[in-house]
C-alpha cells in the first residue's frame, strides 16, 4: 500500500469515527427517549433564528412528550430534561447526578480557566466549604449601592438622550451597571464603570469575554487543546485578568482598617483563605464567579425586564410606575404586588440561563420509571422548556401574564415558592443546589426598575429586530430602546 493510500484510509477511520460519535448517541444511552438531529444545534451558527425558535421547530413536541431528550452540545452527547418530576428527582439525587461544571467537562477550555473549580460547579466537600464561605454575604448584603447605581444609570441615559441619542444600545450600558452593583454590594470594591467608560478593568473583561465566547470555540472546545495563538493569548489574558481581579479586591479588603467586621462574599472568603480553608486558586476560582454570576444573570434578567415593560408599556409600564411611585424603600417595594409578580412572569417566560448541562452520573440510574442512564452521562435542563410546558402552565403557557402568580403580595409569594418547590419554573434552580444570588438579583432588579419607571418612560426602537438570543443565556439579542425623560412630579 502506498503512503498516499495509507494516509487516505488512515483519514477515513477518523473522519468515520468523528461522524460516527456526533451523528448517532452512544449505544449505551436509552433508548425510550427520543434523539434530537445532531445538527439542530448548530443551526442558529448557519440561520438567523433565536432559541426560542429553535425550541419550537426542534425540540418542544419530543422535550413535552417524553420529557427528556438525548442532545449533542458542547462536543458530547447529553440528556436534557425538562418535565418538573424528573428536575425534582435530580435535584434531590445530589450524588447520583453530580454538579460536573467546565473544570471537569472541559478543563482544557478558557472558559474553564476563566471560571476554575467554583460554588456553582463543584461537587461535595469542597462544594460545602466554598458554600459555607459565600452565603452569609450573598444573603446579607447593604442594598444601598443598588439606590445611587439606579440614579447614576437614569441620568447616564437623559444625558445620551440630551446628545442626540434617540436609540440606545442596552447590553453595553446595562452590563456596567450590573458590574458597579455586584463589585460594590458582593465583592467589596467598585468595578467603577459607570462613572469612567474607559475603565481598564472593564475593557480587559470585555475582551476576554469576546475570546471566551467565541461560539465556534464554544460549540468545538477540544480546540482549546491545540496550538493555536490567538487562543494561547485568550489563556493569558484570562490568566491575568483573574490576576488583577484578585488583587483588586483583596487590596480593597485588606486596606480597609475595618476588614474583619466586613461581611461581604468577599471578605468571607479571604478569611477562609486566611484559615487555610481554601486555598489561592480556589479563593480566585470563587471571586471571579461571584463576579460572572453576579453580574452577567441580572444583567440579562434586567434587559428582559426592560424589554417586556417596552413592549407592553402601555398595560405594564404605566401600571407599574403608578404602583412605585412614591416607594422608595427596598423592603416596602419588596411587597408591591404588580412588580413582584411582574419579575416572577419574566423569570418565568425568559428564564436567564435557559439550558444548563452541568451534571453527570455517578452510577447507573433510573430517572423517572424507566429511562436508565448509564453511569458517566452528562444530564441538564431545559428551564425555558420546563417553564413553556403546558402541562405546568396550562394553554397559557407561552403567554406574558404576570397576573397567573395573584393579585395580593402573599399569595403571589407562595405560588412563586410553589412554582420552585414543585421545578414548574427553575430559572433559579432548586434543592440544595438552589441559587445564592436570587434576593440579592430580585432587590436589584426592584430598585433599579422602580428608579427608571419614576424617571424615563420608553419604548422599544422600531428598526430593532424583536429577537431573542441565538444560542446561550436567554435575553432580547442586542435590544435597542427609545427612552423619554418625564417631567418631574
Ligand atoms: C437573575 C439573576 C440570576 C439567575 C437567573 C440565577 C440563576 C442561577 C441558576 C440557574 C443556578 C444553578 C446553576 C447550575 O445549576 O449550574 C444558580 C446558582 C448560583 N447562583 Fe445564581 N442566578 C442569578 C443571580 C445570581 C447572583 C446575583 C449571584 C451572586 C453572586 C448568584 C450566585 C449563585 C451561586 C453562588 C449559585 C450556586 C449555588 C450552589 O450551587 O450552591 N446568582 N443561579
Amino acid at each position: 500500500m502506498s503512503i498516499l493510500k495509507l494516509i487516505g484510509f488512515i483519514l477515513l477511520i477518523i473522519i468515520s469515527y468523528i461522524a460516527f460519535v456526533v451523528v448517532v448517541p452512544p449505544l449505551k444511552f436509552p433508548r425510550n427517549i427520543p434523539t434530537i438531529p445532531f445538527y439542530v444545534v448548530f443551526l442558529p451558527v448557519i440561520f438567523p433564528m433565536d432559541q426560542t425558535e429553535l425550541y419550537d421547530l426542534y425540540i418542544r413536541e419530543a422535550m413535552e412528550k417524553y420529557g427528556a431528550v438525548k442532545i449533542f452540545f458542547g462536543s458530547r452527547w447529553n440528556i436534557l430534561v425538562s418535565r418538573s418530576e424528573y428536575l425534582a428527582q435530580i435535584f434531590k439525587d445530589e450524588d447520583i447526578f453530580a454538579k460536573s461544571g467546565n473544570q471537569k467537562k472541559i478543563p482544557y477550555s478558557a472558559l474553564a480557566a476563566y471560571t476554575g473549580d467554583n460554588v456553582i460547579s463543584a461537587h461535595g466537600k469542597v462544594w460545602k466549604d466554598y458554600r459555607n464561605a459565600v452565603t452569609n454575604g450573598l444573603q446579607h448584603f447593604d442594598d444601598a449601592p443598588f439606590s445611587k447605581n439606579a440614579k447614576i444609570f437614569c441620568n447616564l441615559i437623559k444625558k445620551r438622550a440630551q446628545n442626540g441619542e434617540s436609540s440606545i444600545q442596552m447590553g453595553p450600558l446595562s452590563q456596567r451597571l450590573a458590574l458597579d452593583n455586584i463589585s460594590q454590594v458582593a465583592l467589596g470594591f467598585d468595578f467603577a464603570t459607570l462613572t469612567n467608560d474607559k475603565n481598564a478593568l472593564h475593557e480587559h473583561l470585555v475582551h476576554i469575554k469576546k475570546q471566551i465566547f467565541h461560539p465556534f470555540f464554544l460549540a468545538f472546545p477540544f480546540l482549546d487543546m491545540l496550538p493555536i495563538p490567538s487562543r494561547r493569548k485568550a489563556f493569558r489574558d484570562v490568566a491575568s485578568f483573574r490576576e488583577l481581579l484578585v488583587k483588586r479586591v483583596q487590596e480593597q479588603l485588606i486596606n480597609n482598617y475595618k476588614f474583619e467586621q466586613t461581611t461581604f462574599a468577599a471578605s468571607d472568603l479571604i478569611r477562609a483563605h486566611n484559615n487555610e480553608i481554601i486555598d489561592y486558586k480556589q479563593l480566585s476560582d470563587n471571586i471571579v464567579i461571584i463576579l460572572v454570576a453576579g453580574h452577567e444573570n441580572p444583567q440579562l434578567l434586567f434587559n428582559t425586564s426592560l424589554y417586556l415593560l417596552a413592549k407592553y408599556s402601555n398595560e405594564w409600564q404605566n401600571s407599574l410606575r403608578q404602583e412605585v411611585e412614591s416607594v422608595t424603600d427596598s423592603k416596602a417595594l419588596a411587597d408591591l404586588p404588580l412588580l413582584n409578580a411582574f419579575l416572577f412572569e419574566a423569570v418565568r417566560l425568559y428564564p436567564p440561563l435557559s439550558t444548563i448541562i452541568n451534571r453527570c452520573t455517578s452510577k447507573v440510574c433510573v430517572l423517572g420509571a424507566d429511562i436508565v442512564i448509564p453511569k458517566d452521562v452528562y444530564v441538564g435542563y431545559n428551564n425555558f422548556g420546563t417553564s413553556h410546558d403546558p402541562k405546568n402552565w396550562g394553554p397559557t403557557a407561552n403567554d406574558f401574564k404576570p397576573d397567573r402568580w395573584g393579585s395580593d403580595i402573599e399569595t403571589i409569594r407562595k405560588n412563586w415558592r410553589l412554582a420552585k418547590n414543585r421545578c414548574t419554573v427553575t430559572g433559579f434552580h432548586g434543592g440544595r443546589r438552589a441559587c445564592l444570588g436570587e434576593k440579592l438579583a430580585l432587590t436589584e432588579m426592584r430598585i433599579t426598575l422602580a428608579e427608571m419607571l419614576r424617571q424615563l418612560e420608553w419604548t422599544l426602537d422600531p428598526e430593532w429586530e424583536e429577537k431573542l438570543t441565538p444560542a446561550g443565556p436567554l435575553c432580547p439579542f442586542n435590544l435597542k430602546l427609545k427612552f423619554k425623560e418625564r417631567a418631574p412630579n
